[in-house]
């Protein structure tokens, strides 16, 4: 459902670092909550009520909007309605207290039990005593007020899986308390028709999708949603402490708009991830500078194999976008087939020829910063570029960002116990080594399947670190970061920059950050440039609050852009705009 201009006001992007936790934090610290003497079955109470009047609230805000845009104002006042989709465990019992104080508040409810035998049994036995009986508490609770429900697995939904669409329970609302952060395997059985039923049902009613704590069949620790299954949610009202899962992976497409539901206070514990939204305030230039002031960036890439047509434009996106961040001079060493077409498209940077082993190392001993890898191919030819030219930016202490291609020998010389990979792991103990791989290219690093990495990306990003040194992005939707042992996760960003060149556009922006020196730490460091990078591309597409007027570099026409047809190519003037909004 198309949320309302005050819904998504109120989760708009906010400047604040947002502390991200996994499952198990969030039961410590329910339990250091209980261990002070609080009562389990009281925190729900509160839970379910807070969450009750917050969908009061959206609900009016929906229907609010809804009476502005109908042509025919309707007046009529009908009493709002809810349908409560409950699971077994704790995130089912608020899901009961939920229903329970809506019909108290004189909405119509009906609940729709999953996985529960009858009104007075869970069967879940694996379930703890304490939590069995807090969820049935709830559940006796709601049914002490005669509250209406049903069993899922009496329905036809559940008994005709083929005519699953026949039966669309009506409501204006529909709430999921299916699972929670407890769910650790993939909803099977009844679950798993639940979950679609759910979403069809809501859908073709049109209903306001509300998720308790985490939208079900998503996973709070890693963002992973089992078999691309889960509730599919306009709203998730997140309990307690902000969820990691929220906001990397599957996470940021299934939870729509996150609202804090905060409960109980708390501090001892180290967030798993600090979510970033914006970026870090920019330092106007000094008057009195030049462009030696603004640091020298070295983009190493951009080969020819033999007879193939070459990746050119990879060292191009990558020096386009390293010019856009501001970065001083750009000299590109690529193959010199396209030195043409580098200059035609950016005639401020100056090349050489990738193959001339000598010059480029006497480049990199005048660079700032070199960025390599970016189309330099996987050959073996290409391989002893990359091995001599990263000994050369070791030798001379450069900073270094290593992506694509020159992840990939990375890999090969892992794998090869090559000494090359301790020596970088050494030099980036004193030195800033950005390392920037997609899932496939973590995969080769860490000699993994692409799945393994996609199941547990948090994990994977640390096993990089540990083996590689140096501070990580691991892209995708919810890109994590890993700089000096902390993690972020990149919560902007959209599914238009999933497409090709866009990697190289990034590594760019980290180069001409990194290579800024009157900009400080805080203003020219890895989380910068990709938060710079993901609001460029939101920008693009108008999902932030930087939408400029875009323009076709051809005709001049005003643009608007949608996530279908994004090009990397889009992206260096986007860079240009959120760097002087940032300088503002
Ligand atoms: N009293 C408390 O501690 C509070 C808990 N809260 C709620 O409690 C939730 C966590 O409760 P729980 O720990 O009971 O977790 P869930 O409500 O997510 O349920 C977990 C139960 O489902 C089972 N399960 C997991 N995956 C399954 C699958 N695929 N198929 C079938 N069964 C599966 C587990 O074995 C476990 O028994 C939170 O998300 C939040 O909604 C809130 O009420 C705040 C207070
Ligand atoms: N669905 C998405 N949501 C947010 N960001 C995305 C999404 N898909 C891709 N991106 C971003 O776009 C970039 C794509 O990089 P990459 O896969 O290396 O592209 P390429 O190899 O073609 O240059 C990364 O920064 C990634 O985080």
């Amino acid at each position: 459902m198309q949320l309302p201009m005050q819904i998504t006001a109120q989760c708009s992007r906010s400047s604040l670092p947002i502390a991200l936790y996994n499952s198990k934090q969030v039961y410590a610290i329910e339990q250091a909550w209980f261990a002070q003497g609080y009562d389990s079955f009281g925190l729900m109470q509160q839970a379910a009520w807070q969450m009750a009047q917050r969908i009061i609230l959206l609900y009016q805000q929906v229907k609010t909007q809804a009476k502005s845009k109908a042509k025919h104002h309707n007046h009529k006042v009908s009493q709002p309605s809810a349908c409560v989709w409950v699971g077994q465990g704790n995130n089912g019992g608020d899901g009961w207290l939920i229903a329970h104080y809506l019909q108290q508040a004189g909405w119509q409810v009906q609940v729709i039990t999953v996985g529960i035998e009858n009104d007075n049994q869970t069967n879940d036995s694996q379930n703890s005593k304490s939590a069995i009986s807090d969820a049935l508490k709830a559940q006796r609770m709601a049914l002490d007020m005669s509250c209406p429900h049903q069993r899922f697995e009496d329905m036809h939904q559940y008994q005709n899986k083929n005519a699953r669409l026949d039966i669309a329970l009506q409501a204006d609302v529909y709430i999921d308390a299916l699972f929670g952060i407890g769910l650790d395997r993939a909803p099977a059985n009844s679950y798993k028709q639940a979950i679609v039923s759910f979403n069809s049902a809501a859908q073709q009613i049109g209903a306001l999708v509300v998720a308790v704590d985490i939208p079900s069949g998503l996973v709070a620790s890693t963002g992973q949603v089992f078999e691309g299954l889960a509730i599919q949610a306009d709203i998730t009202l997140c309990l307690i402490a902000r969820k990691f899962g929220l906001h990397t992976k599957d996470g940021m497409g299934f939870s729509g708009k996150v609202i804090d539901i905060p409960l109980i206070p708390f501090a001892s514990i180290e967030p798993a991830a600090i979510l970033l939204k914006d970026g870090q305030h920019l330092t106007p230039r000094c008057q009195n500078s030049y462009k030696g002031s603004y640091g020298h960036v070295l983009v190493v890439g951009g080969n020819r194999i033999d007879g193939s047509q070459g990746m050119g434009g990879a060292a191009i996106l990558t020096s386009s976008s390293a010019m856009a961040t501001g970065a001083g001079k750009i000299t590109v060493a690529c193959h010199q087939a396209f030195h043409g077409a580098l200059l035609s498209s950016l005639p401020d940077a100056m090349t050489i020829d990738l193959h001339e082993q000598e010059s480029v190392e006497h480049l990199i001993k005048s660079a700032s910063v070199v960025a390599i890898g970016m189309g330099l191919g996987r050959d073996e030819k290409a391989k002893i570029l990359f091995t001599r030219y990263l000994k050369a930016a070791i030798a001379h202490n450069k900073t270094l960002i290593i992506d694509a291609d020159g992840l990939y020998h990375l890999a090969a010389l892992q794998r090869d116990k090559n000494e090359l990979i301790t020596q970088l792991r050494e030099y980036s103990k004193t030195h800033n080594v950005c390392l920037t791989p997609h899932s496939g290219e973590a995969a080769k690093l860490l000699d993994k399947k692409i799945s393994a990495i996609e199941n547990d990306r948090s994990s994977a990003i640390h096993q990089c670190a540990n083996i590689y040194g140096g501070n990580w992005v691991l892209k995708g939707a919810g890109s994590l970061i890993l700089a000096q042992g902390q993690l972020y996760v990149c919560g902007a960003g959209n599914a238009g920059m999933a497409t090709a060149g866009m990697g190289d556009i990034l590594s760019g922006v980290v180069a001409g950050l990194l290579a800024q020196q009157d900009l400080n730490d805080e203003q020219n460091n890895l989380c910068q440039a990709v938060v710079i990078h993901a609001l460029a591309g939101d920008m693009l597409v108008r999902q932030s609050s930087y939408d400029a007027t875009t323009y076709d570099r051809i005709s001049g026409n005003q643009l608007l852009i949608g996530q279908r047809g994004l090009q990397a190519q889009d992206m260096p003037a986007a860079i240009r705009h959120i760097m002087q909004k940032l300088t503002c």
